[in-house]
């Protein structure tokens, strides 16, 4: 396992390609190698089984053969016999005793057995009277003419059917015949003739056929030699045969898978063919035999061959052997290849998990320190025992969860409890104060309980499957320095369903909170005394006429005040004293406002207030109040005080008016006529009705 895993992906690759077709290849030749080899073994025995078979067949033919003619030669021994016993034989003495013999049941093959009698010239016709006193009134013998010897057949058994064209015919005049009969009696023994047509065959069709011929001699005298068998002797007991009847079942089983000829002499000639079992030449058969066998002093060349049929059982099994072994070779080859091929797949799929396994540890490392060193505040959490506790009834059939949760600050701080703080970078430990120490942190370092709003909203979008969520809040520091923050929070892929891995960025935006107010408060105030500016106080302006646009039982004054003789004090002080007058004079201002009331800085020495609610009389009082006691304050300044007084312009806001500039108009307006009417002093637009003079 080590071995394959340590091995480079490129190479295992290739074995995993090669390893399968090899090892099938490698199995397919072995097999086919031993089938071959197993086949080959099975063929030679097979082949010397069917040698071994064909020759004891053909051995067993050939003895059927030689047998059978033996057996034939016996039976003519035994007629023979019948002779030497007996001084004459006659007709009826012949047919007795061959009929004992059951020719046809017991010698099948056998055209018939009969007796050739030598006559000289001298007795043939007494031999003809006596034949024809027999009962033969027709006998003759065939064919006529004058010979100094005749061997005329007188018996012939069974005596009938064609045998009855041979009865007559004489023997010594055809020559194969005489020369058959001539040296059965010069050797005395049983001779077979050469191939010769019988006389029975007289419809003209070609047979093949022999005699067998035995001389019989005279008993009465010695026949020991050539010269006395040439002179005692009286006649030949013979047997012709029809070759074809002679093999007829022969063979038995064997001829039919085996292909006999048989050939008279020594040469293999058609003229010379004696049998053919089977057309075609059994000498080119894939298995023949030649052989040669001298029956009764004639020589027989026998051709045996091998019929198509004769290897067919025996050839099968190689057949069938190798096909099996083929069979076998491809099956054990697919069946390595799948053994293989599964096992290269298995290699292929560990390494395959082995490279996932290390992309997933250096992305897994990458990822850890991305997250280590980035300069933004990560925090891993698990927030998936908040998910669990809002499928508990008591959430679950909530339908507004904002809701619910914003009327149980209870629930939304036991829910935050159970946010688990997994892990914090070193950007966010720095800025929880946690220095290395990440243990004690806890959701307080996200969402303080000032925030814990936020987290509720928070609650509400992840349990509504959002997967990233944005707000402001303020958390603590360990050292309990409350701090403001900006939140991301994003649910990492796959964890939707669990919220078991929350990515938490925060950012401390308390500095820039900081100066965003700085700014606010640049951008609204007037710097050397504090009170709104006259853009701040533009838009006060504008919100309290849009108030009175939808109040209609509502009302608001504006004062305008204008130092008098502002001129005078900073030419005469120096216009720092003029900015200290300023300052001391917004702070009476402030001093006796109220919390309803905006105060503000036009510009210069020109201020302003907004009091809503109020109309012309009580901004008349309000106004006059003011005025007395910036009167009655001067400025306390080194060597001396500095007596400070103001005019004082009213005009109440009208409902009717488009915009806000009209109160300011008319309330300069009134300002103008304090002036005009000898400074310190507090004039309403139309001012007659307060009546108001300045009392110093
Ligand atoms: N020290 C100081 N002086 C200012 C400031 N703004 C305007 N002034 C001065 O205020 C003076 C205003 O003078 P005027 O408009 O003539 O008004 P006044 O002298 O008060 O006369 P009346 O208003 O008619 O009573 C000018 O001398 C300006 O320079 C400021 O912020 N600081």
């Amino acid at each position: 396992m080590n071995k394959i895993r340590s091995m480079p992906p490129a190479v295992g690759a290739i074995q995993d390609w090669l390893g399968p077709r090899f090892l099938s290849c490698l199995i397919l030749c072995a097999c086919l190698g031993f089938t071959y080899g197993a086949w080959r073994g099975a063929a030679d025995d097979a082949e010397r089984q069917m040698q071994g078979d064909f020759d004891f067949r053909a051995r067993e033919l050939l003895g059927a053969i030689a047998a059978r003619m033996q057996t034939y030669i016996q039976v003519l021994y035994g007629v023979q016999g019948l002779y030497a016993s007996s001084d004459f034989v006659d007709r009826a003495e012949f047919r007795h005793y061959l009929s004992l013999q059951q020719m046809a049941q017991h010698f099948p093959g056998i055209q018939g057995i009969g007796y050739m009698r030598l006559v000289p010239r001298a007795q043939r016709d007494a031999h003809v009277a006596m034949v024809r006193r027999e009962g033969f009134p027709d006998y003759a013998v065939k064919p006529g003419g004058e010979r100094e010897l005749y061997a005329p057949v007188v018996y012939l058994e069974p005596f009938d059917g064609s045998n009855l064209r041979a009865f007559g015919y004489d023997g010594w005049y055809e020559p194969v015949r005489r020369a058959t009969l001539e040296r059965a009696r010069d050797t005395g023994q049983a001779t077979l003739s050469a191939r010769l047509r019988l006389v029975q065959d007289g419809d003209g069709r070609e047979r093949a056929g022999f005699l067998v011929a035995l001389p019989v001699y005279d008993n009465q005298r010695a026949h020991a030699t050539l010269a006395q068998r040439r002179e005692t002797i009286r006649g030949w007991v013979y047997a012709p045969f029809h070759m074809e009847d002679l093999m007829a079942g022969l063979g038995g089983v064997a001829e039919r898978v085996l292909d006999l000829e048989i050939y008279d002499g020594d040469a293999v000639a058609a003229a010379r063919r004696m049998y053919d079992g089977q057309p075609g030449a059994a000498a080119g058969l894939a298995r023949s035999m030649h052989r040669q066998i001298d029956i009764a002093g004639r020589r027989w060349t026998v051709l045996i061959g091998a019929g198509p049929g004769f290897d067919r059982s025996a050839g099968d099994k190689p057949r069938i052997l190798a096909w099996a072994g083929v069979l076998l070779s491809f099956g054990l080859a697919v069946l390595t290849w799948l053994l293989a091929r599964s096992r290269a797949d298995a290699r292929a799929a560990l390494r395959q998990a082995d490279l996932l396994t290390a992309q997933r540890r250096a992305g897994e490392a990458r990822f850890r320190s991305l997250y280590d060193n980035a300069p933004v505040a990560l925090w891993q959490q698990d927030w998936s025992a908040v998910h669990a506790a809002l499928a508990a009834p008591e959430l679950a059939g909530v339908a507004d969860l904002a809701d619910h949760l914003r009327l149980r600050p209870e629930l939304v701080a036991r829910l935050a409890a159970q946010v688990r703080i997994v892990g914090a970078n070193g950007a966010a430990r720095a800025q929880a104060g946690a220095g290395d120490a990440a243990a004690a942190l806890s959701l307080a370092q996200n969402f303080d309980a000032a925030a814990l709003p936020a987290f509720a909203r928070a609650v509400v979008a992840l349990a509504q499957g959002a997967q990233l969520f944005a707000c402001e809040g303020s958390f603590v520091r360990l050292d309990g320095v409350a701090r403001q923050n900006e939140l991301t929070l994003l649910v990492m892929p796959g964890h939707e369903h669990s919220l078991d891995f929350v990515i938490v960025t925060t950012l401390d935006i308390t500095e820039r909170k900081r100066m965003n107010d700085e700014l606010v408060l640049l951008a609204t105030t007037d710097f050397l005394t504090g009170l709104p500016n006259r853009r701040q106080f533009m838009a006060r302006l504008d919100d309290e006429h849009a108030r009175l646009q939808r109040d209609i039982d509502s009302c608001a004054s504006v004062l305008m005040l204008d130092l008098d003789h502002f001129k005078t004090i900073n030419d005469g002080h120096g216009h720092a004293v003029g900015d200290a007058v300023l300052r001391h004079v917004a702070a009476l201002m402030l001093d006796g406002h109220r919390k309803v009331d905006t105060l503000g800085r036009l510009g210069g020495e020109e201020f302003v207030i907004l009091l809503p609610g109020t109309d012309l009389a009580a901004a008349g009082v309000l106004a006059e109040r003011l005025r007395q006691r910036i009167a009655a304050t001067p400025l306390e300044v080194a060597g001396g005080s500095i007596a400070v007084t103001v005019s004082i312009g009213i005009a109440a806001m009208r409902r009717v008016e488009a915009g806000y500039d009209g109160v300011l108009v008319r309330a300069d307006k009134a300002l103008y006529c304090a002036k005009k009417g000898g400074r310190n002093r507090v004039e309403t637009e139309g001012g007659a009705e307060l009546g108001l003079a300045a009392s110093s």
